[in-house]
């Protein structure tokens, strides 16, 4: 088991990168503790695999260092960094029994016949296999068979880190959530480093205490659940976690004031000031359509029209169309039972609840200053 550290790891896919698009993975410092149970979450073609196979030994970065427990590992191979890999798709021996499937990683190693029974037998238990053992890995089904994979990644003690590449896309949607919760038990029963590559946010939740979400070849945020969902660092966070996502609004300044669609925001005069003073940046506030109110119009920051209730059940999702702009929609979301009335409505956004972004990055103020 080993904390892995990334240092200044850069990489490009061409020969002669020179532009920062050249990268698939920009230059990144990061750290995945020893023991940890992590996310690595992102949209389609932001990095992830390239990440993974650097850190699993399956490709060499083209700058920079993986380090396991302070050593250097970038000239060795997978099996000598002792990484177990699970991937999208079952890696079975299909010739073989599930038993024997699960033992090779042991067997290889030479353990004696009692280990390898007892170790077999405690990972079928936890992934609920048990009555598959006996049976040939070719007449599993593709859910059976990915879970053999998994076994056959947890099945050893003694790996550095298991790194999954969304494992669950064969499975089956009622199976998904239950092999998740599984995931997180058996780490917390082996204590080993697992980071869990994923597009799904509720996916990346279930399993992992920590989240690294990647966005165009970086981590833009490395954070709990909560931390991402209360205070996203990039716009991009904002609006991948949640569903739907963060209301990411323009600013203007005037006259040294923060004013958002013709109205000034009632802010602490700390804020007006920093703000003002981002010259030149584009200036966003954000705001989870969990956190914006709705209010009478005449004690609102902002009115608007309603454009769209969508139902989701135990709430509503609306879609209000600001007065002084009908094509900037706000999200927001109320209860079941909440009546909205008129057409035209006000908008409250708590000052608590309100981010302010400078060219998409998140503008923090100590408390004192405000
Ligand atoms: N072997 C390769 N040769 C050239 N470019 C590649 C190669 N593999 C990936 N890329 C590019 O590198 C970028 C990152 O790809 P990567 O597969 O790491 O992303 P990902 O987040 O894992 O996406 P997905 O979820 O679709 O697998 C993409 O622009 C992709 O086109």
């Amino acid at each position: 088991m080993a904390e892995i550290r990334l240092a200044q790891l850069a990489h490009s896919y061409q020969d002669n990168p020179s532009a920062a698009e050249d990268y698939a993975l920009r230059r990144m410092e990061h750290v995945w503790e020893q023991g940890g149970a992590y996310a690595l979450l992102g949209p389609s073609g932001c990095g992830k695999s390239t990440l993974l196979n650097i850190m699993s030994g399956l490709l060499a970065p083209s700058e920079g260092e993986v380090l396991f427990d302070g050593k250097v590992v970038n000239a060795l191979s997978p099996q000598q960094r002792n990484i177990a890999q699970v991937f999208q798709f079952p890696v079975v021996y299909d010739t073989m029994t599930v038993f024997d499937n699960l033992a090779f990683p042991l067997r290889n190693q030479g353990k004696p016949k009692a280990t390898v029974e007892a170790r077999v037998r405690e990972v079928a238990a936890a992934l609920e296999i048990e009555p598959l053992l006996t049976r040939k890995a070719r007449n599993l089904t593709a859910d059976e068979k990915q879970k053999v994979s998994m076994g056959r990644g947890l099945v050893r003690d003694d790996v550095a880190a298991i790194l999954f590449d969304e494992p669950l896309t064969v499975i089956d949607p009622q199976l998904k959530w239950r092999l998740r919760r599984k995931l997180k038990e058996i780490h917390q029963r082996f204590n080993v480093t697992m980071v869990y590559v994923t597009h799904d946010q509720l996916e990346a939740a279930t399993f992992a205490d920590k989240i690294a979400v990647m966005y165009g070849g970086q981590i833009v945020q490395f954070g709990t659940p909560r931390e991402l969902f209360e205070m996203p660092r990039h716009t991009f966070v904002g609006y991948f976690i949640g569903s739907p996502g963060m209301n990411l609004l323009d600013l203007e300044i005037v006259a040294g004031r923060a004013h958002c669609h013709g109205n000034e925001l009632a802010l602490p005069e700390a804020w007006h000031a920093r703000l003002a003073a981002q010259e030149n940046a584009r200036l966003q506030l954000g705001i989870r359509p969990e956190f914006v109110e709705v209010v009478p119009a005449d004690s609102a920051t902002l009115t608007g029209r309603i454009d769209l209730i969508q139902d989701q059940g135990s709430f509503k999702i609306v879609d209000v169309a600001l007065t002084a702009d009908p094509s900037q929609l706000i999200k927001v979301r109320v209860d079941e039972y909440k009546s909205l009335g008129e057409e035209t409505v006000g908008l409250h956004l708590p000052e608590a609840w309100m981010r302010f972004y400078a060219n998409d990055l998140l503008l923090e103020m100590s408390d004192e200053a405000v």
